[in-house]
């Protein structure tokens, strides 16, 4: 398995591209519309954010699940019993969010959540017939307006030893929702699990747009969109002593949406974070 990036600015990008997220789960993206500086900027501003006790004014809310995630309530991934080494910020436009970061989070949530509709109708125009017929209405249209897209800013600190043995930054885990947009973090350690158990790194030079099929899509396509497996690994040597910030948007239908016979999208979020204990 490879992953190569596509160039979203080339003629058959679309085709590429869903080519890529059918066969590996993965679409890597470079010369896209996100504004790069603007990533680089809330890398700094957020660091900043995690780096303060400010962070503790924004505990999360357990009823709406937006506001700061410390890492002693962090995740744990499903089958894993050592909790990930991470603590994270909830961000929705009707949640909390300091005053200062605001305007700029709000900004890159509009303009990643545009792209990634535009990228829901590549997905769906290169869906053989078979598979969009089983979606219930147009891809895009089910997050249109969504309330429960969710931007999550991650830290994964510094490592000094005092982590429990086997507890790493992001332990192996699918992403529940339809589909991720996560700009290269400033930091590498993201990994896809290929065939026969090998990991694969995902290409993190600052710039890539990073793209994963989730759960959500793997069962509106009936399995033929794959949610693959990744995680994010510990660093080494004197990379230990450094930060990882990063960004996914994960992109949430509205809780109405039917996704297959079995479940809507609220009966699916729920059934899995429960599985989270979160
Ligand atoms: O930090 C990353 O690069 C990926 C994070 C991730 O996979 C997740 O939060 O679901
Ligand atoms: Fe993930």
């Amino acid at each position: 398995m490879e992953l190569i990036a596509v160039d979203y600015q080339a003629p058959n990008a679309d085709k590429l591209f869903v080519e890529s997220l059918r066969t590996t789960g993965f679409g890597v993206l470079k010369n896209h519309p996100i504004d790069q500086q603007r990533v680089r900027s809330i890398y700094q501003n957020w660091q900043a954010f995690f780096n303060s006790s400010d962070k503790e004014n924004f505990a999360y809310s357990k009823e709406n699940h937006d506001g700061f995630f410390s890492t002693s309530v962090s995740e744990t991934a499903k089958g894993f019993k050592k909790k990930d080494i991470k603590e994270y910020y909830h961000y929705y436009p009707w949640g909390r969010c300091p005053e200062s970061l605001k305007q700029e989070i709000s900004d890159y949530y509009r303009d990643t959540n545009a792209l990634a509709s535009e990228l829901l109708t590549w997905v769906e125009k290169h869906s053989p017939a078979e598979v969009s017929a089983k979606y219930s209405q147009q891809l895009s249209s089910m997050v249109t307006n969504s309330e429960q897209t969710l931007l999550r800013i991650l830290h994964y600190p510094p490592l000094d030893g005092s982590e429990e043995p086997d507890a790493i930054r992001a332990a192996a885990h699918e992403d529940i929702n339809l589909l991720t947009i996560l700009p290269a973090a400033n930091e590498p350690g993201l990994q896809v699990k290929g065939v026969a158990d090998s990991w694969i790194d995902v290409p993190c030079d600052f710039g890539n747009l990073i793209v994963n099929i989730g759960d959500m899509l793997q069962e509106a396509s009936g399995g033929y969109f794959p949610s693959t497996t990744h995680r994010v690994i510990n660093p080494e040597g004197s990379d230990q002593t450094k930060s990882r910030i990063s960004l996914p948007l994960f992109l949430h239908p509205n809780p109405e949406v039917v996704l297959s016979e079995r479940h809507t999208a609220k009966s699916y979020l729920k059934e899995r974070l429960d599985e989270l204990g979160v």
